[in-house]
């Protein structure tokens, strides 16, 4: 069953534009001139309950316009948008009973509060039951380990502990769906693993409906089935996460350090730089098997340090967007 409908999805916004110098503040008041800029410019797709999609592009390809609109923050300029059945931009307060959001880089917790402070407030905002309310802060503290966190002021906490008890905050009054806008931004990889398991956890246990966007190819390949990619405002691919990953995701780095110089041999391996001691090997998972590739690398020599590493999302979104002829932006389409 379908839980968010989006169809023919457009969303203009009309700035002001200006020309250089006095002449042209002074002009801008008695003629004013505007652009137009289409940053969702007809997209549909689907979502099924239970589904955690990851919804991606560049910066300022679209995805907090639509997930504004999805949450009934902006009004569409035109086409519809169904979410939980309900219409979000004429049925706002209803919906926000249903659904909860984590903006990485805002704070919905008040600052100068402690948790257990903001928690109690959300609760009266979503006229839970006290005795409710108290139970699911107790199962919410030992879930997401914010039992010590809860007396101390949010502003004193660190990233990855204040984002574990926006987390919890956002799921308080069990939403159907949540929308996760760069949940681990910031997050170094142990914080950020935590936060994974606990998405997944959260997703398994209560069913909940998890719409992420992230620019961590991490995030998007441990957590999602599917994933919608955006660009110009457009969908340009909406493909399932082990499509993506053979097709895009395939590419694995092998940084190896040998104790002396070695000599690699016939193997059939994309080498990016050999430095005698020090190779990089660029391995495509879809085609060759990275267990022999490893084994065969380890076999030349002493080996002091392994690191396998992956293309940056930013890399395999720039190229698929190359694919698709769409090309790269960091601005509003005009
Ligand atoms: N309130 C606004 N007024 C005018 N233009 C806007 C407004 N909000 C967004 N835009 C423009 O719409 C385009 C899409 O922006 P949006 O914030 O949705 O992108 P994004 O994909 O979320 O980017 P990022 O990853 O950087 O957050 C951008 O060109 C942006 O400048």
């Amino acid at each position: 069953m379908s839980v968010i409908k989006v169809q023919n999805l457009c969303k203009t916004f009309k700035v002001k534009t200006k020309e250089a110098g006095l002449k042209g503040s002074v002009k801008s008041i008695f003629t004013p001139s505007f652009r137009e800029i289409h940053a969702v410019n007809n997209i549909s797709f689907e979502v099924e309950e239970g589904e955690i999609l990851a919804f991606i592009g560049l910066n300022g390809a679209g995805k907090s316009t639509t997930i504004k609109m999805m949450t009934g923050i902006l009004h569409p300029t035109s086409g519809s948008i169904e979410v939980l059945g309900m219409d979000p931009a004429n049925q706002r307060k209803r919906l926000s009973y249903k659904i909860g959001t984590v903006f990485g880089q805002k704070s919905q917790l008040w600052f100068h509060l402690p948790p257990l402070d903001s928690f109690n407030l959300l609760g009266s905002i979503y006229e839970l039951d006290k005795e409710k309310l108290k139970s699911r802060i107790e199962l919410l503290k030992e879930v997401f380990e914010i039992g010590d966190l809860m007396d101390i002021p949010v502003r004193k906490l660190s990233l990855g502990q204040r984002i574990r008890c926006e987390i919890a905050a956002s799921i308080l009054h069990e939403p159907e769906i949540i929308f996760l806008d760069e949940p681990t931004i910031g997050l170094d990889v142990v914080v950020k693993q935590k936060i994974r398991e606990l998405i997944l956890k959260l997703n398994k246990e209560e069913n909940t409906t998890i719409f992420l966007t992230s620019h961590d190819a991490g995030d998007i390949e441990q957590l999602c089935k599917r994933a919608i990619i955006i660009n110009h405002g457009e969908v340009v691919l909406n493909e399932t996460i082990k499509r993506l990953k053979y097709d895009y995701l395939n590419k694995k780095v092998i940084h190896i350090k040998y104790n002396e110089a070695v000599e690699i041999g016939n193997h059939d391996l994309d080498i990016l730089k050999n430095r005698g001691d020090a190779i990089k090997v660029q391995v495509d998972t879809s085609k060759q098997d990275i267990e022999e590739v490893l084994s065969s690398l380890i076999k030349c020599g002493k080996v002091e340090d392994i690191i396998i590493s992956e293309p940056p999302l930013e890399e395999i979104i720039s190229f698929i967007y190359k694919q698709n002829k769409g090309g790269d932006r960091d601005e509003g389409a005009q």
